[in-house]
């Protein structure tokens, strides 16, 4: 396979997973994607750092959660540091290959674990647009791990295809280093102006709130993912790749019970069908050689 089948409406959507060095996340992952209807391919990230893979033949790169090089220097930096840093044979990182796969249009997502990486790398907010870390990611308020179901909003402002259409949901986190923090007026500011801060936590209203436990790490702006400002990079603390089943939740009984027509989808999952969607859609809007060929004779 290669760029060229990228746009061949046939083809499923290709997600491509990392995995390697204590992500551990990589198999719900995959099966969100699966169960969206794109086909997963899980690889090593060296794999791809070696470049025997290249992401170029996928539609969206995906980090999962997990505890990377065991969380050492703060979750996500060794990580972060390796795309940012590791040069393969042809003098290429990772993150060159990265921005020219975000400048043809295609998808960054990160889950927990994986949004750390996106955040210590500077590929969120990417406000300046330079890939440097703007905002971080460190330890929760309680001081401990916490693991709990939260409530979300999307910003009904934010531009991103993976939220399109979405309102709240309810997704577990399980996560030590979810707090996230914007020093700086200015940074917060522009963060909230362009509604990159795209998911909040809520409380059982659906008021965005900075009580624990609804909000779990006391992260500013109540703020549990983020996107950049093309809306193409997207990354989040809580899990969806948890939610897929209401047989994932544990009150599904309860509810099932006082609602039998519930949906048998987990919340999560609507955002891998969100993506899968646009992606399809982009390649069915996208001019066919042919078509092409008439325009310049
Ligand atoms: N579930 C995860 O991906 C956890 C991320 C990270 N190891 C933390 O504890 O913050």
């Amino acid at each position: 396979m290669n760029d060229q089948h990228m746009n061949d409406t046939s083809q499923k959507v290709q997600a491509l997973i990392l995995t390697g060095f204590g992500i551990n996340c990589e198999e719900e992952y995959a099966a969100a994607y699966r169960l969206a209807g794109a086909e997963a391919t899980i690889v090593h990230l060296n794999q791809v750092l070696h470049g025997h893979v290249s992401i170029h033949n996928y539609d969206i790169l995906n980090f999962p959660g997990g505890f990377s090089f065991g969380d050492d220097l703060g979750s996500g930096v060794v990580l972060a540091n390796k795309l940012r840093y590791r040069k393969n044979a042809e003098g290429r990182t990772l993150l060159d290959d990265i921005k020219e796969f975000v400048a043809n249009g295609k998808f960054v997502m990160g889950i927990c674990n994986g949004f750390q990486v996106l955040v210590k790398l500077g590929l969120l907010p990417n406000l300046s647009g330079n890939v440097t870390p703007e905002v971080t990611l460190t330890h929760n308020a309680s001081g401990r791990y916490e693991d709990r179901w939260v409530r979300l909003k999307v910003n009904p402002k934010s531009n991103s295809p993976f939220l399109k259409g979405l309102d709240t949901m309810e997704v577990p986190v399980r996560h030590g280093e979810g707090r996230l923090i914007i020093s700086g007026t200015d940074t917060l500011a522009h963060i909230e102006e362009q509604a990159l801060n795209c998911l909040s936590y809520t409380d059982f209203d659906g008021s965005p709130t900075d009580v624990y436990p609804h909000n779990p790490n006391g992260a500013d702006l109540n703020c549990a993912g983020l996107t950049d400002t093309t809306g193409q990079v997207f990354g989040l603390m809580p899990h969806p790749e948890a939610f897929l089943s209401l047989y994932n939740h544990p009150d599904w009984a309860r509810r099932k019970r006082l609602n039998p027509g519930l949906s048998e989808e987990g919340d999560g999952l609507r955002l891998f069908l969100n993506i899968v969607e646009h992606v399809q859609s982009q390649r069915q809007t996208a001019v066919s050689p042919q078509e092409a060929s008439q325009f310049s004779s």
